[in-house]
């Protein structure tokens, strides 16, 4: 997968060379390349954004010097544009794993009042697959740490990226639908504090229903609406007895 982040603060994106991204790039499991908007300008004083029309404060995103930088990531085939925004539909694992499976994305971070919003008008009109996504209900002042947010939710899907694929199922969010259940690792007393003595036990049966129960009791406690989502889904009434 090819992944482009476009900003006017590229440097804010310095974290993808670290850790699991990091390392998935320099293993080539991930194109991901960053971008300065301001590449793209053509004037002097570099500039990306101008009054809005119909008045109002602050300053919106040029679509000219957008349309410029999409055209150019973009001319090598098909892309999946998406744009952070406060007004996007709520970016959920299942989004991340719909993007997982793109040949290609651009991510466009928009800056100040946002991006003109005939950017992603002309993409949709042109074939692309455009997506305007919320990472949660609060106001950020731009879409690089969505960005970083989606990047990683989206890198770690990809084959090869995390050592143990199986632990994506059980992860809270992850195939089983439910939050995960709690861990504990040595010293087996801490703070007077005991590991559960089923996880000692060395039942696996035992430990895997321990571990069931306690992901749905969490996730009734947490998040009914996940176990309503389940219930839709199917799940087994009696894989509730906690
Ligand atoms: N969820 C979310 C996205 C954002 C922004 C994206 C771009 C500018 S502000 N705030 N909150």
């Amino acid at each position: 997968m090819r992944i482009d982040i476009v900003s006017i603060f590229p440097e804010y994106l310095a974290a993808l060379d670290l850790s699991l991204v990091g390392k998935a790039r320099v293993a080539g499991l991930l194109d991901l390349r960053v971008h300065d908007l301001r590449d793209w300008t053509a004037d002097r004083h570099r500039t990306v954004d101008d009054t809005p029309f119909g008045g109002g404060a602050g300053m919106v995103m040029r679509p000219d010097v957008w349309g410029q930088a999409i055209d150019d990531l973009t001319a090598t085939g098909p892309a999946h544009l998406v744009v952070p925004t406060p007004s996007g539909t709520t970016f959920t694992q299942r989004t991340a794993e719909a993007l997982a499976t793109e040949d290609q994305l651009v991510f466009a971070c928009g800056r100040y009042e946002g991006i003109d919003a005939r950017v992603a008008e002309h993409y949709r009109a042109a074939g692309h697959r455009v997506s305007e996504l919320s990472i949660g209900d609060y106001v950020l002042n731009g879409g690089e740490v969505a960005s970083l947010v989606m990047v990683e939710a989206v890198a770690r899907l990809l084959p090869g990226v995390i050592g143990n694929p199986e632990s994506l199922v059980e992860e809270s969010h992850g195939a089983a639908g439910l939050l995960e259940y709690p861990v504990y690792t040595k010293p087996p007393v801490w703070a007077d504090l005991e590991v559960p003595d089923v996880l000692l036990s060395g039942h696996h049966a035992k430990i895997r229903r321990w571990r069931r129960d306690r992901a749905l009791e969490k996730t009734s406690a947490r998040r009914p609406d996940l176990i309503a989502a389940l219930d839709a889904s199917g799940l087994d009434k009696h894989d509730r007895a906690f």
